[in-house]
């Protein structure tokens, strides 16, 4: 079950879920989601000259991207074809027994602005800011203000809570970031790996 605008506020009330800060509850509270703005912190991939990046080289993940705090009254042109890391303003908490999705606001879907390129889900017992994937598929550079909404969480309810939430294994790598993160694959192997025995 999808939670509604009353179910959201409930929970907030409650104090499992947490979405913080939230200034405006009549703009920032939806029919069926929460509205996310936008922070000031952006990582963008550097286009050096690294010929390609191997996801489990730590090196070339962290050494390539660069950070960017867009001072206040100024935005940040997201360019065409660019793909940089965002975060959200608020910091979430999501409690056991619910899921949550980060959506895209139609708004910003018009002008071809794209916040989550693939993954966009936030694990029962996940807290934290959210970082948004943010990519324009479109042919004019647009501006990204921060403070702006610029996505939209839902929330669904799980049959029974999870036994496992995330944070509570090892290898919950984005556990309490704070500000864009870039990608933690690298550190798979510590927790087993993905690699595929091979038969010999
Ligand atoms: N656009 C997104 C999507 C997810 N998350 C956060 C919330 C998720 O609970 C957490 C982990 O997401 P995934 O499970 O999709 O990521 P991985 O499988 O790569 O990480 P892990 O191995 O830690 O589960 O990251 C995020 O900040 N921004």
């Amino acid at each position: 079950m999808i939670l509604s605008d009353a179910d959201i506020l409930k929970r907030l009330e409650d104090g499992d879920l947490v979405v913080d800060p939230v200034d405006d509850l009549e703009l920032q509270i939806q029919p069926a989601s929460v509205d996310l703005r936008l922070g000031r912190e952006f990582l963008e991939f550097q286009r050096t000259n690294i010929p390609c990046i191997h996801p489990n080289s730590e090196r070339e993940v962290d050494e390539y991207v660069t950070e960017t705090v867009v001072e206040e009254g100024d935005d940040f042109i997201l360019h065409p074809g660019d793909f940089v890391l965002g975060t959200t303003y608020e910091r979430v908490e999501i409690p056991p027994d619910l899921i949550a999705h980060v959506e895209g606001r139609s708004s910003l879907g018009r002008l071809a602005v794209v916040v989550h390129a693939t993954a966009g889900l936030c694990d029962p017992g996940y807290r934290g800011q959210i970082t948004l994937e943010l990519s324009n598929l479109g042919t004019a550079p647009v501006a990204l203000t921060p403070g702006m909404r610029i996505s939209q969480l839902t929330f669904t309810e799980l049959k029974t809570e999870a036994e496992r939430p995330y944070g509570s294994e090892r290898g919950s790598k984005y556990q309490d970031q704070d500000g864009p993160q870039a990608s933690r694959i690298q550190s798979d192997d510590e927790f087993g790996g993905d690699q595929l025995e091979r038969e010999e």
